[in-house]
């Protein structure tokens, strides 16, 4: 299996719903089937969309294991931290065990300069050290997280892979750091390509006009392109687009 399955709403509040829904049905179709659901986020305006989850009944949120595909190296209380801004934004407000919400480690953090590789080492192996119930591997070894919710840049890329950076190019460790991010914060630390292409499930936002444009390029675009590396995505990918951003589609 694989491809797109491209779903256009009218507006934001209805993308939000919809990845609302294909996220409680991605949890218990992973819990029926092993006890637990992983979920890998990213950050910027998807955070937002994530308050779609908040309260929401009949969740078995005890079985929820939430990372992050990217994270900058900044403390958690930082207005940049992707896991502080998910917090806000839902997490915060629901009962998943705080051991299951896997944050960098902040005292790593205490100032970005340098922390992008003693970061990227620690999450590395804490994901690793996780029992196969919780994080399957692949027949590569590669971590199996049931749903990755995707963000993309105006550039086109995706986590902290840019485009034509050399890191698109590394399959090993699973999680990468970088220190020359062309988004600021420049230390971060980021899932490679292959676990994300690992993953079951890929699910891709675009609300608003400043997405349009990227988000056609990517759906449309058929090949290995490392200007772009949203293309570089296989499997199955769900898009959420509201009006606007699917006004180039
Ligand atoms: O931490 C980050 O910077 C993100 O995880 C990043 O990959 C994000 O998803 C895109 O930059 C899109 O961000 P926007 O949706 O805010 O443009």
């Amino acid at each position: 299996m694989g491809g797109n399955d491209v779903q256009t709403y009218q507006k934001d509040s209805e993308v939000a719903d919809a990845l609302a829904s294909l996220t409680i049905k991605a949890a218990e179709k992973a819990i029926s089937e092993r006890g637990s659901f992983t979920v890998a986020l990213a950050g910027g305006s998807l955070v937002k969309l994530l308050g779609g989850l908040k309260g929401k009944t009949d969740v078995d949120w005890k079985n929820w294991h939430v990372f992050w595909v990217d994270e900058r190296c900044v403390p958690h209380d930082d207005a940049e931290s992707n896991y502080g801004g998910a917090m806000k934004a839902l997490l915060g407000e629901v009962p998943i065990p705080s051991s299951q919400l896997y944050a960098i480690d902040e005292t790593l953090c205490q100032s970005n300069e340098g922390a992008a590789k003693p970061c990227a080492e620690e999450y590395d192996a804490r994901l690793k050290a996780l029992p196969s119930d919780v994080l399957p591997r692949n027949s590569d070894g590669l971590p199996v997280f049931d749903l990755l919710l995707l963000g993309f840049g105006p550039d086109g890329h995706i986590c902290s892979l840019f485009p034509e950076h050399p890191l698109l190019k590394i399959a090993s460790p699973w999680i990468l750091p970088i220190a020359d991010s062309p988004k600021p914060p420049p230390e971060r630390i980021t899932f490679s390509l292959p676990v994300v292409n690992a993953a079951k499930t890929k699910c891709f936002t675009a609300v608003g006009e400043g997405k349009a444009e990227m988000a056609a390029k990517i759906i449309k675009s058929d090949g290995d392109d490392y200007f772009i590396p949203a293309s570089l995505v296989k499997g199955d990918i769900v898009w959420l687009l509201d009006a606007p951003g699917a006004s180039r589609l």
